[in-house]
C-alpha cells in the first residue's frame, strides 16, 4: 500500500506502475472517491463546529431563545450521524482500492509482460558434462529406494511427496545447513508455523489477488501461509518499534501449502512444484533508508548465492521484469540453478525488496532518531526451499553407478557421509 498524499501528488508515476506491472485498478475511480470523502469529512467537521458554537450559547441564551438553539442541536445531531454510513462506506471502499496499488518499480527493473522477459544479470558455475547418461531427480530416487510416489499419491492425491532413507536424511540436512548459515551470517533463526490468520495476509501482499493460492481451513478463522514471509512480516504488526532495535534479520524455517492454482500440467512429476514443501525463508525489517534496504538486498542476495555455492551448483541471477515481480515489489531478483535433465536453469530462490509498501499494510513502525513514527521497509529471500533443491543436487551430483556425491558443506548435517545411496 502507498502512502495516499504520495499518490495525490504522484498520479503520474502511481498510474504507470499500474500499467507495466499490469494491474487491474481504475486510478482515477480511487482519486475521485479520495476527493468525496475529503469533502465528506470537511463538511462533518463544520457540523462538529456549528454544533459545539451552538451548544455554547445554551448557558447564556434566554429562555426563549434556549428551546431554539436545544433543537437545533438535536438536528445537528441528528445530521451528524446520518452521514456515518456514508463515511464509513467511503473509507472502506477507498481502503479497498488503496490495498490493490502496486508500488513503484525502481529505475533499473527491466519493462516486460512475464517471466520471459526477465533480464539474466550473470552465471555462477558451470553445468557438469557427465562420461555417462544422466538420469533425472525422479529416476534416481526410485533407482535408490528413495520415494514412494505410488503410495503417497494414494494418501496425499498430486502435487504430494515422500522422501526415504538416505534422501530424508539429505532433505533435513539442506534446511539446517540453511539454517545454520544464515545464523552465521547474522539472521536470527525462527522455526514458526504455516497457520496463519487471514488478515497476515492482506498485510504481506498475497491478499488481494492470491486468495486461489492458499488452502483455507474449514471452520476456522486460519489459513495455510505459503511462506514464512507471511507469519514473520506480522511477528510485529501494529507496534512502533523503537529505532535502535532496527534492523531486524531473520531466517524463518516453515513447512509453506501452495494450491498451485493455475499451474495445471506444469512440473507434475517429482519434487519441484507441490503443495506443501518446507522453506528457510530470510526476512528483513530496516529503517525507511533506500541506500540501507539496498545494501540488506545484496545482503540476503549473497547469503543465497553462498548457499548454493556451498552446494556446488551452478546456478544463474536473473532481475524480474515489471510483469513478473508482483504488486509490491520495488526490487527482485531470482537465482535459478542448473537442472541437467531439463538443460536449463529452474528458480530455487527468489530476492525481494518492497519499501514500506508491506510495512504500510501491516502497520509496522518505528520511531527514528528524529523521534518522528515512520513505516519500516522490508525485504525477502529464500534461503533454502525443499524438495525442489534436492531436484539439482541430486541430478548435478550423481555419479556413474547411481550414487550421489555429497558436496562438502553438507558433509557434517550427513553423519560425515561423502557419498548417498548404492551403486
Ligand atoms: N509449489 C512449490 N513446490 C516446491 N517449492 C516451491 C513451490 N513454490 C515455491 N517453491 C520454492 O520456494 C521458493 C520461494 O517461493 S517464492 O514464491 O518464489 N518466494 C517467496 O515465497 C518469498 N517469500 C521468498 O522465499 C521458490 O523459489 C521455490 O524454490
Amino acid at each position: 500500500m502507498l502512502d495516499l498524499k504520495f499518490i495525490r501528488e504522484n498520479a503520474g508515476a502511481v498510474q504507470r506502475a499500474i500499467e507495466v506491472k499490469r494491474v487491474s485498478l481504475d486510478l482515477n475511480e480511487l482519486l475521485r472517491l479520495d476527493r468525496d470523502l475529503v469533502a465528506l469529512k470537511q463538511r462533518v467537521e463544520a457540523m462538529q463546529t456549528e454544533r459545539n458554537a451552538n451548544a455554547k450559547l445554551v448557558p447564556r441564551a434566554t429562555p426563549e431563545e434556549r428551546s431554539a438553539l436545544i433543537q437545533k442541536g438535536k438536528d445537528l445531531a441528528e445530521e451528524l450521524k446520518a452521514l456515518e454510513p456514508a463515511l464509513r462506506a467511503h473509507d472502506e471502499q477507498l481502503r479497498h482500492l488503496l490495498l490493490r496499488v502496486p508500488n513503484i518499480p525502481h529505475a533499473t527493473v527491466p519493462i516486460g509482460a512475464d517471466d520471459g522477459d526477465n533480464v539474466e544479470l550473470r552465471r555462477e558455475g558451470t553445468p557438469p558434462e557427465f562420461a555417462f547418461t544422466p538420469l533425472d531427480h525422479v529416476e534416481l530416487l526410485e533407482r535408490q529406494g528413495w520415494s514412494d510416489p505410488e503410495r503417497v499419491a494414494r494418501v496425499s492425491g498430486s502435487r504430494s511427496y515422500l522422501l526415504k532413507g538416505e534422501a530424508a536424511l539429505l532433505e533435513m540436512a539442506v534446511l539446517m545447513f540453511a539454517l545454520d548459515f544464515l545464523n552465521g551470517r547474522g539472521l536470527t533463526p525462527l522455526s514458526t508455523t504455516a497457520l496463519v490468520r487471514p488478515e497476515t495476509l492482506m498485510a504481506s501482499g498475497h491478499f488481494p489477488g492470491g486468495e486461489d493460492q492458499v488452502y483455507k481451513i474449514e471452520g476456522d478463522d486460519l489459513m495455510l501461509a505459503g511462506t514464512a514471509e507471511v507469519p514473520v512480516n506480522s511477528l510485529y504488526a501494529g507496534e512502533q518499534l523503537a529505532g535502535e532495535t532496527l534492523p531486524l534479520a531473520f531466517a524463518a524455517i516453515s513447512a509453506a501449502f501452495r494450491s498451485e492454482a493455475g499451474s495445471a500440467g506444469r512440473d507434475v512429476r517429482g519434487l519441484i512444484r507441490v503443495h506443501e514443501f518446507r522453506k528457510v525463508e530470510q526476512y528483513v525489517i530496516c529503517r525507511a533508508d533506500e541506500a540501507e534496504a539496498l545494501k540488506w538486498f545484496g545482503a540476503i542476495l549473497a547469503n543465497a548465492e553462498a548457499i548454493l555455492a556451498a552446494l556446488e551448483l551452478p546456478y544463474r541471477v536473473v532481475q524480474n521484469c515489471t510483469g513478473d515481480m508482483g504488486a509490491g515489489k520495488v526490487l527482485m531478483y531470482d537465482i535459478e540453478a542448473w537442472v541437467p535433465s531439463e538443460a536449463q536453469y529452474r528458480e530455487t530462490h527468489s530476492c525481494s525488496y518492497l519499501g514500506d509498501w508491506q510495512a504500510r499494510r501491516t502497520g509496522l513502525r518505528y520511531r527514528g532518531e528524529d523521534g518522528k513514527l515512520q513505516f519500516a521497509h522490508t525485504l525477502n529471500n529464500t534461503g533454502i526451499a525443499t524438495p525442489r533443491i534436492l531436484v539439482p543436487l541430486l541430478e548435478n551430483h550423481q555419479q556413474a553407478d547411481g550414487t550421489v556425491r555429497v558436496p562438502a558443506a553438507l558433509q557434517p548435517y550427513l553423519g560425515g557421509r561423502a557419498v548417498l545411496g548404492r551403486p
